[in-house]
């Protein structure tokens, strides 16, 4: 068994790794941190998320000695902001931990990215080019030597799985930058209470127009630039992602649907539905899945891909990186 730590175990991505980590056989949850000053400290997980309760009644400790804990542990989950991720990983990897970042801190190996869009100086450039991206479909053979796994954002999982085998297969014509409109649930932004996710200030609406930080992620990770507008949506969990795309030259429905079908062949937890269908959240919310949708008008594809933020978005994926890389069943712990 592996002892794994879940460090920001409090917040929503943490307590679905929490019940995953709980549940996974080779997996054993052997502590569950929050800020050292936490107004949550040293209560049980199941007083706060009613649905562990009874299941994981491990009480939040305030993380103090990073290094201790680092030294107790072989697996770390960290659903920390970015900049504490950035702050405390090298910390874990230097005693020997196989970490696996839920933030955006590893992702994007650019000098300027991290000033640009995450408002702090990068300090860790040699862990960030050693870091693999976890998008677990498309990078197993990275993911399964890697000390460092960034999982990627929400909205990058839902644009890149999509997206990724048509660019890779020559079928999008790429001088037209696809374009990209995804809603997210409100669990997106965390479980911090702030004025934009208090319940009657949340309305239906786009933000990060032109400056969100997972536009130069899916860009970089694809290969490929594209728009992209995220919008907040009035519901809990859950991103669907519309995607508009010009293909190249006398691409075919057909050759869309057969170079999907094929990507996803012997991949789980992403469902192609088929042409003329359309993704819909309620089929992937509270699950590990992806589903992908598509039509084709003349030179024209439009994408649907949805998945729960929570899971498929983050603490799923992470729990798919980790079987990738100690070589467990593929669905260990996620259906
Ligand atoms: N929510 C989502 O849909 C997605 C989130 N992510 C990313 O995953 C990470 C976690 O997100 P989410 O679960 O939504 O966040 P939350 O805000 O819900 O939870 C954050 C957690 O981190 C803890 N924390 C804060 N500061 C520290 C610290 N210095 N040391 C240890 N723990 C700390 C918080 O507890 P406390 O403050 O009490 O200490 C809390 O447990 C973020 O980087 C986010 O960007 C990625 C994809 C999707
Ligand atoms: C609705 C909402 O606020 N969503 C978040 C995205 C959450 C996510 O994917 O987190 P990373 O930053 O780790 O990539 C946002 O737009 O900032």
């Amino acid at each position: 068994m592996l002892k794994t730590v879940i460090v920001g175990a409090s917040g929503y991505t943490g307590a679905e790794l929490t019940k995953m980590v709980f549940l996974h056989p080779e997996l054993e949850l052997s502590g569950l941190y929050v800020s050292e000053n936490s107004v949550d400290a040293n209560k049980s997980i199941g007083d706060l998320h009613g649905t562990l309760k009874g299941l994981v009644d491990l009480p939040l400790q305030p993380l103090k000695d990073v290094s201790a804990v680092a030294k107790a542990a072989d697996v770390v989950l960290l659903a920390t902001a970015h900049e504490v991720s950035h702050n405390i990983a090298p910390t874990f990897l230097a005693e020997g931990c196989k970490v696996f970042d839920l933030s955006g801190a590893f992702r994007v190996q650019s000098d300027s990215f991290y000033t640009d869009y995450y408002g702090f100086e990068h300090q860790y450039g040699e862990w960030l080019e050693k870091a693999v991206y976890g998008l677990a479909e498309w990078n197993e053979a990275d993911i399964a030597k890697a000390d460092l796994v960034a999982v990627p954002g929400c909205y990058p999982t839902a644009s890149q799985l999509a997206l990724k085998p048509l660019l890779d297969a020559g079928l999008i014509d790429t001088q037209q930058w696809p374009v990209i409109n995804a809603v997210s649930g409100v669990s997106g932004a965390g479980r911090k209470a702030s004025m934009t996710n208090s319940f009657c200030e949340v309305s239906l609406h786009a933000y990060g127009v032109f400056t969100h930080r997972h536009q130069p992620e899916i860009s970089t990770h694809l290969g490929c630039d594209v728009i992209f507008t995220p919008h907040l949506g009035n519901f809990k969990r859950g991103i669907l992602a519309t995607i508009t795309a010009k293909l190249a030259e006398g691409v075919s429905e057909v050759q869309v649907t057969e170079t999907l079908e094929k990507a996803y062949e012997n991949k789980t937890l992403v469902r192609p539905l088929g042409a003329g269908q359309s993704a819909k959240l309620q089929s992937v919310q509270n699950t590990g899945f992806c589903d992908i949708g598509w039509s084709v008008k003349g030179q024209h594809v439009i994408l649907t891909s949805a998945i729960d933020n929570l899971l498929k978005g983050a603490a799923s994926q992470a729990i798919q990186c980790i079987n990738i890389r100690f070589g467990f069943s593929p669905l260990t712990a996620i259906v």
